[in-house]
């Protein structure tokens, strides 16, 4: 039978809602602006999430997917880091993705394969099929110059990056503190360190990487970015929009429709990020004390770990038996508290949204900027602390509450910081640069803006692959 010959894409997310929505969004955009079919092949350790579900339940028909058979985890030891169980739910999946590149390879005409973060081991099913393979980093520009950067660090020092006298200087960046790099970089005994290594230096393979961000974001690293190898194309932001169809269970967008413009703090950590005990209790706290309006997406404490809910946020218990006695009853007027997870596009984009603290996850921090809404920062876990440095100190477009020498963010910390941003003249000037970015995110995203440009040279590159002779 002859081959259909629409262009067909294959894309690969590493496990988590963060890594899968901004690969959604792209995908979206090759299938409206170029018109190319899409496949998602999705590894998984376990059932899919209902958030994974209802996300990839609403796409166009021209996108599918396919969640591959769970893989098997038991034989882990339960204390692993995030990237290392990341990383082989992808490698474990490698015997799965081949069947089902087979039988894709059979009926379409596959050009070529995009993987993000952690997935790169998927490359070796693509070669073996003759189909190019790209990267997509759904991170910052910053993180993507220290993953190409990071095979000549590894060589060249020998300690601990957390220990280094001096700063790190990645290319095009602002310099960092050792400790304020991602997280699997911390530990260079540890697996996730290893495995972080072992991507980096396969980035190098991709014939291209994408990267969600754009140069009036990150104007320093993407012009390091490209002079170096693979072509690095800034796509960005490419963020979750939200629609006005999507159920409002947990009553946010009522809500918010009766409070008054640019009043309310949003506050939420991601699809991952769970608090201490304390300082759950000293956030709450802290929010009633500001005074201020706050919408707070709250999740079950964790006194061990930071992204308790990463790979799982369908929470079993009810998080709000841990918040102080009474604060809910004395806050009534004030804010509104919901369980686990908010339709957050929609709140960013709601009229009364004034204000975000958040973990400073790429997706949310890019959801705020089209957004225009101002940042405090509050990073936990993976990037997010040299997220946070760029948007404090070099963007200026966040304030950073303080943590006091047990690492604690006190509740009258909080409760400054959240007036500073809502009420203070330290807010307006971050609201002031927030709108020019606002302004430039619209831009390039424009019928002849810098980021539809540069993925029209990725889609010309997916297509001159299509009149290549099929291997597949
Ligand atoms: O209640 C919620 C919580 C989250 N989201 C959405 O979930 C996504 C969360 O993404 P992000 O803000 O990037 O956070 P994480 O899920 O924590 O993302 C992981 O992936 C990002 C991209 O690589 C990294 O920047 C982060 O550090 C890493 O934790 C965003 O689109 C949010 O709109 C909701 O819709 N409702």
């Amino acid at each position: 039978m002859a081959k259909a010959q629409t262009p067909h894409i294959a894309i690969l997310p590493s496990p988590g809602m963060g890594h899968l929505i901004p690969l959604v969004e792209f995908a979206k955009r090759l299938v409206h602006q170029h018109s190319f079919n899409v496949t998602f092949f999705i590894p998984v350790d376990g059932s899919p999430s209902k958030a994974q579900k209802s996300t990839l339940g609403s796409l166009p028909s021209s996108i599918d997917s396919v969640f591959l058979p769970p893989v098997n985890l038991a034989d882990l030891p339960g204390d692993l880091k995030i990237e290392t169980v990341i990383s082989l739910t992808v490698s474990r999946s490698l015997p799965d993705l081949r069947d089902a590149f087979k039988s894709l390879a059979a009926k379409t005409k596959l050009v070529g394969l995009v993987v993000d973060l952690f997935a790169t081991d998927a490359f070796d099913v693509a070669d073996e099929f003759g189909v190019s393979s790209y990267v997509f980093f759904p991170s910052t520009a910053m993180a993507l110059s220290l993953f190409l950067y990071l095979p000549e660090l590894d060589k060249t020092v020998s300690c601990e990056y957390r220990d280094m006298p001096e700063p790190v200087r990645i290319p095009g960046c602002i310099p960092v503190h050792g400790k304020e790099l991602l997280d699997p970089a911390q530990d260079r005994q540890n697996d996730a360190y290893k495995w972080l290594l072992h991507h980096a230096k396969r980035y190098r393979l991709a014939q291209g990487i994408m990267v969600n961000s754009f140069m009036d974001l990150e104007g320093g690293p993407i012009k390091a970015l490209q002079e170096s190898k693979p072509p690095v194309y800034p796509v960005g932001p490419l963020v979750n929009v939200g629609s006005s169809h999507e159920p409002d269970g947990s009553g946010c967008m009522k809500w918010l429709d009766v409070q008054h413009v640019g009043s309310v703090l949003y506050v939420s950590f991601g699809s991952g990020g769970t608090l201490s005990m304390n300082q759950l209790n000293e956030l709450a706290m802290g929010l009633e004390m500001s005074g201020q309006r706050f919408l707070w997406v709250i999740r079950c404490p964790n006194d061990s770990v930071a992204n308790a809910t990463f790979l799982n946020i369908d929470s079993q218990d009810d998080p709000f038996e841990f918040l102080p006695k009474g604060f809910i009853e004395r806050t009534k007027h004030k804010g509104l508290v919901v369980s686990s997870w908010a339709p957050q596009a929609q709140v960013l984009s709601h009229g009364s949204t004034g204000g975000f603290l958040t973990h400073c996850g790429w997706n949310s921090t890019l959801e705020s900027v089209v957004n225009g809404v101002p940042l405090i920062a509050w990073p936990l876990y993976a990037e997010q602390k040299m997220n946070a440095l760029m948007l404090t100190e070099d963007v200026k477009i966040a304030l950073r509450p303080k943590r006091n020498e047990n690492g604690l963010i006190c509740r009258d910390e909080i409760a400054k910081v959240v007036k500073g941003l809502m009420e203070g003249e330290e807010g307006k000037c971050i609201r002031t640069r927030m709108k020019e970015l606002k302004e430039a995110a619209a831009q390039v995203l424009g019928e002849n803006g810098s980021s539809t440009r540069a993925l029209s040279e990725v889609a010309d590159k997916f297509i001159n692959q299509a009149m290549q002779p099929s291997r597949n």
